[in-house]
């Protein structure tokens, strides 16, 4: 079985092509690729496959010839993934299993939908559908307990803003942060943030952490970024604009629409090989 290894702002991926849907994927081997120490590692899996050969995919097949089959490194799906679908993207370019039309967006299916891609050299910006704020709920982290927006992204964000005494350095993001399960009944991504000085471009600026539902602790979340972008600008009373959000692992660019979202950054592939496939089964 090749893989390859590929990374979004530090949000890592392992790559398997199976364009006819013919690999046996299962959590226990999707964890097992994820093992940092025993496997490949990674925060998920993306299988390549061809949208008419993946059941969530069929749907999709007029529109897009790709479905992004995204697994997280527990074994557990989601419905979407923004790096991962930048990453995606990197992949079937690299690998001439697409061609990016000149002015025009590469369509890609995913859970969620289809999303639209660009590519910007070094750079891969995908657009999904726009950040939906739709409730409000708190995490509790240690002893400290903060609110913050429940924000759908086609899969489930809480954005929670950190009092201006605290700082991002000092979360402990080893464990999972506690949330209303009333809220979040498929679990959630938990982004912390605080304000960043401004940036030449941009109508706002975020640095954030966070921790995956499904990944523990990543350095990136474009989901999350996206979710944080909307937040902000909801907060700076705007209902669109471009927003520098800053994640352990660099900088992501999040541009809200009138009626989507663009989310921008570096897409790398890392490294190409073969498994031992025995050797990582569980
Ligand atoms: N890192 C991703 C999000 C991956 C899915 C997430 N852990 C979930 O379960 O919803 C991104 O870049 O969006």
């Amino acid at each position: 079985m090749e893989f390859t290894k590929g990374h979004g702002t530090g949000n890592d991926f392992v790559i398997l092509p199976d364009p006819d849907g013919a690999l046996d994927l299962t959590p226990g081997l999707v964890a097992a690729l994820c093992d940092r120490r025993r496997g490949l590692g990674g925060d998920g899996v993306l299988r390549v496959v061809r949208a008419a050969k993946h059941p969530e995919g069929v749907a999709l097949a007029g529109e897009a010839e790709w479905f992004m089959d995204y697994w997280n490194s527990d074994g557990s799906f989601a419905e979407m993934c923004g790096n991962g679908a930048r990453v995606f993207v990197r992949y079937l370019l690299e690998r001439s299993l697409a061609v990016a039309p000149s002015g025009g967006t590469l369509p890609i299916a995913t859970r969620a939908g289809l999303v639209r891609a660009r590519v910007e050299g070094a750079d891969v910006a995908v657009e999904m559908r726009r950040p939906r704020l739709y409730d409000t709920a708190t995490a509790t982290l240690g002893g400290l307990t903060l609110p913050g927006a429940a924000v759908d992204v086609g899969n489930p964000h809480l954005v929670c803003a950190l009092p201006a005494a605290l700082d991002l350095t000092g979360l402990d993001l080893t464990r999972a942060p506690e949330v209303d399960a009333a809220v979040f009944p498929s679990g959630v991504n938990v982004e912390f943030t605080t304000p960043g000085e401004p940036v030449d471009g941009a109508d706002g600026h975020v640095l954030m952490r966070v921790y995956e539902r499904g990944s523990a602790e990543t350095l990136s979340c474009g989901t999350g970024a996206c979710a944080v972008a909307a937040v902000a600008l909801r907060d700076g009373d705007r209902e669109t604009g471009t927003v520098a959000v800053d994640v352990p692992g660099g900088r992501l660019t999040v541009t809200v629409t009138a009626d989507s979202c663009w989310l921008a950054g570096p897409a790398v592939l890392v490294a190409t090989g073969t498994l031992a496939s025995a050797a990582l089964l569980p």
